[in-house]
């Protein structure tokens, strides 16, 4: 798998095929063919086929793919067949959600901690977190071995928490400010921007 790159686009539909194999495997689906996991997510079952094939033989002929072992190859590449310990950075409107949103434990993402800066929000409560001061971040990351930090703060304010993280030892960061954040190579940043999203949406509504 390494020493070619493999495109970003099946990453992420890898992450969407895992998905829909979880819910088949919940079911008690035991095999499952290229056709049936194109038809429900979306693609065509050619783009199933070359996206596995990035990471290997899947598969018998004629049979189709083992769900079970489909699922946890998918799993395995995706990093998820061990849990992430995750921080979360501003408790306010974005990182409330976050919070309060299950399906990040449900494929093994755990907040161990939610910071804020704003004295009228410490100590209090989001769902089951309390809003720790940002001063224990450092510690939180140590003790937990985070290796995820989670941007929820204004943009003016995004690099010095992504310096922060990045000091305290995570790995990634997922940030939803919108604006660039400067870290070093080894650091991998996500940039979740959804008003982006949305101009790439009105622009094909445009197109077509
Ligand atoms: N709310 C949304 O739907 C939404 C959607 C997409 C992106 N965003 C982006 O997410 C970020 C947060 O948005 P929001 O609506 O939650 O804002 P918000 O103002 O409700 O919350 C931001 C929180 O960050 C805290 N904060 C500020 N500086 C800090 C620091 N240095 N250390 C720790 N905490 C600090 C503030 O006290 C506040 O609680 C923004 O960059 C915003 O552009 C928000």
């Amino acid at each position: 798998m390494k020493g070619f790159k493999i495109p970003e686009a099946t990453i992420s539909r890898l992450s969407v095929y895992s998905r829909y194999l979880e819910n088949l495997y919940r079911k008690g689906i035991t095999t499952v063919s290229s056709a049936d996991i194109a038809q429900g997510v979306g693609v065509t079952s050619a783009q199933v086929r070359k996206d596995l094939a990035y990471f290997g033989e899947f598969g018998t002929r004629g049979v189709g793919y083992n769900v079970k072992e489909l699922l946890d190859h998918t799993l395995k590449i995706l990093g998820l067949n061990n849990t992430w310990n995750m921080v979360v950075v501003g408790a306010g409107n974005l990182g409330s959600a976050l919070c309060a949103y299950r399906g990040f434990r449900e494929r093994g993402f755990y907040i161990v901690g939610v910071f804020d800066n704003d004295l009228t929000k410490i100590g209090k409560k989001i769902n089951e977190y309390e809003v720790l001061p940002i001063d224990k971040l450092e510690e939180v990351v140590r003790e937990n071995n985070v290796e995820i930090g989670i941007i929820a703060v204004p943009a003016a304010y995004a690099q010095d928490v992504a310096t922060r993280l990045v000091k305290a030892g995570v790995k990634g960061i997922l940030n939803f400010a919108p604006t660039v954040l400067n870290v070093p190579d080894k650091v991998i940043v996500r940039s979740v921007d959804l008003t982006v999203n949305l101009e790439v949406l009105t622009f094909n509504i445009r197109r077509d």
